[in-house]
């Protein structure tokens, strides 16, 4: 990507020790229809696991249940050390100050500029207006659109708008993001760009995250890569090896089918599991 100027590394929410997310044994269905039946593993601070799955196994649910907009019908969810799924909307919306959320497509709102698509969340905890400006741009320039201030979300391409979108996710800096399918609908080339703003907020920032992607190269491209802060570009990593706090969670029939590292996946001789990869 082009150059643009080193961000200085934000002060950060100093997190309790811990896991950043804990699922144990987490279940959850709708109309009397089973999605997610008994699931458990953990995200460490300052790890990536990607999230994958075929089409409606229930990813999305997981992730809202991770940020408390779903509440489990049984299981117990922590992040952060407290549990969501037993928080009010009140407590929640404390600790979502720390969580960020690319939802699918984006979804920015068509009426509002860019500068207040990404600063909602600030406006809506009143933070003083030239606050908001300085924290909205120093957002804008991570993702190399600070130029775009004052358009709305239709005068830009839609792999702009996925960067507006990350934009919003860590305007308040926060300590956990959570993507859902960020290059969905997107081509391969603009994929990757987003992709590499998904390593930077991993390696620059050391944000814990969990990411859902429907495209397989992109989870690779994210265990093969780092981001080089000095030539402010994503770089692979020496051959035969891969980054070591990014890891894979497998959805399948309301089961969790994989937990595990890059290498067991590829190495993977469960029959769904390398059909699935391959
Ligand atoms: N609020 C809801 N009310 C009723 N059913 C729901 C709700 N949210 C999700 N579902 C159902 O739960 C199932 C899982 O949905 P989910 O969106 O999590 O799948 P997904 O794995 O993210 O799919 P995709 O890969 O297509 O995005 C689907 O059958 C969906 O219709």
């Amino acid at each position: 990507m082009a150059s643009a100027a080193p961000v200085a590394e934000p002060q950060q929410w100093q997190p309790p020790a811990g896991p950043a997310i804990l699922f144990e044994d987490v279940s959850i269905g709708f109309e009397g229809k089973p999605v997610l039946d008994r699931i458990s593993f953990k995200l460490e601070q300052g790890d990536t696991r990607i999230l994958l799955g075929p089409a409606g196994v229930g990813k999305s649910v997981l992730l809202k249940l991770a940020n408390g907009l779903l509440k489990p019908d049984s299981g117990r969810i922590t992040v952060f050390g407290e549990e969501v799924s037993a928080m009010r909307e009140q407590e929640l919306f404390r600790l979502r100050h720390h969580i960020g959320m690319v939802f699918q497509e984006g979804a920015l709102f068509d009426s509002l500029t860019v500068r207040d698509n990404v600063g909602y969340q600030l406006m809506e905890e009143h933070v003083p207006d030239e606050e908001i400006d300085e924290r909205v741009k120093e957002a804008l320039r991570v993702v190399e659109l600070e130029h775009t201030m004052e358009k709305v979300p239709s005068e830009l391409s839609g792999g702009m708008r996925r960067r507006v979108a990350i934009a919003r996710a860590v305007v308040s800096n926060p300590a956990l993001v959570l993507y859902d399918s960020p290059t969905g609908g997107l081509d391969p080339i603009t994929s990757t760009t987003i992709i590499e703003l998904v390593v930077k907020q991993r390696d620059v920032f050391r944000r814990s995250s969990l990411m859902i992607t429907h495209r397989l190269q992109d989870a690779f491209v994210m265990a093969m890569n780092r981001y080089n802060e000095k030539e402010n570009r994503m770089e692979l990593l020496p051959e035969g090896t891969v980054d070591d706090r990014t890891s894979f969670l497998m959805l399948n029939e309301g089961k969790l089918v994989f937990d595990g590292s890059t290498h067991d996946l590829v190495h993977s001789d469960d029959p769904f599991i390398s059909r699935y990869i391959r």
